[in-house]
């Protein structure tokens, strides 16, 4: 049978990365995207804005919507301090177990919960389940317009306390636009715009950053 995407990119990881060294996950991954196949990672130049917004939050509690591959998981659970915790979701049973690998290939299982199931059946479990507070730093990056949904979700809640980020991906292409005006619009958010790039590509993105003002 063929082989899918994820499964030729997880097998450029096991080819090109080292085990338990994450930067070369996320170079073995760019490198493939560039050079073989497209693929919807945020990728190396929004990758660099996540970073340094990673870096700043330095974050204990981390959800992240949307694992696809991992690629996102692995950039922002190798920045994290000593027993910080990541949970990403995923509801794509075979992208959820090709992130795993990727995770895994990186060593960063200990930092990182991926759950696989829907981000609106979890959202109101998460407290529960895993005995969270609030989230120090979301990362928005499954359906699109799911981004406001989920947002208001995770607001309802209580996930969010006062100078939680909310960092969200392609608000230009493929766009949120009533994620944008909500946090643009809204007095309980400070929300910021980083110009970037789709994944490499030229065409325009973006990266919205959002501070939660409680
Ligand atoms: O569409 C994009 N991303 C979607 C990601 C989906 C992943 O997240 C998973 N997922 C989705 N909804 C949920 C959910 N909850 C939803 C219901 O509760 N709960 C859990 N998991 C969920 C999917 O299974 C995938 O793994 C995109 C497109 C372009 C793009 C730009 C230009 C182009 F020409 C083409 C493409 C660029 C990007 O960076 C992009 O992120
Ligand atoms: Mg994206």
């Amino acid at each position: 049978t063929q082989s899918t995407r994820p499964q030729r990119l997880l097998s450029a990881v096991q080819k090109n990365a080292t085990r338990g060294d994450p930067r070369s996950v996320v170079k073995a991954i760019d490198h493939f995207c560039r050079h073989k196949e497209w693929a919807m990672n945020v990728g190396d130049e929004k990758g660099c804005i996540l970073d340094s917004v990673v870096t700043e939050v330095n974050p204990h509690t981390v959800l992240e919507l949307g694992t696809y591959c991992g690629y996102s998981t692995v950039r922002i659970a190798s920045l994290l301090p000593p027993h910080a915790k990541l949970i990403t979701l995923e509801f794509n049973p075979d992208y959820a177990a090709v992130a795993r690998q990727v995770i895994a290939w990186a060593g960063l299982e200990e930092k990182v919960q991926l759950v696989e199931g829907a981000s609106s059946d979890w959202i109101p479990k998460l407290k529960e389940q895993f005995g969270i507070q609030t989230f120090d730093l979301v990362f928005l990056d499954h359906w699109k317009d799911r981004y406001l949904p989920d947002t208001k979700l995770i607001e309802e809640f209580g996930l969010l306390r006062k100078g939680s980020v909310l960092l969200a991906d392609n608000v230009i292409c493929p766009g949120t636009p009533d994620y944008l005006e909500y946090v643009r619009s809204s007095p309980q958010y400070k929300s910021q715009y980083f110009k970037s790039h789709l994944e490499y590509t030229k065409v325009e993105d973006g990266l919205e950053k959002s501070v939660f003002l409680g």
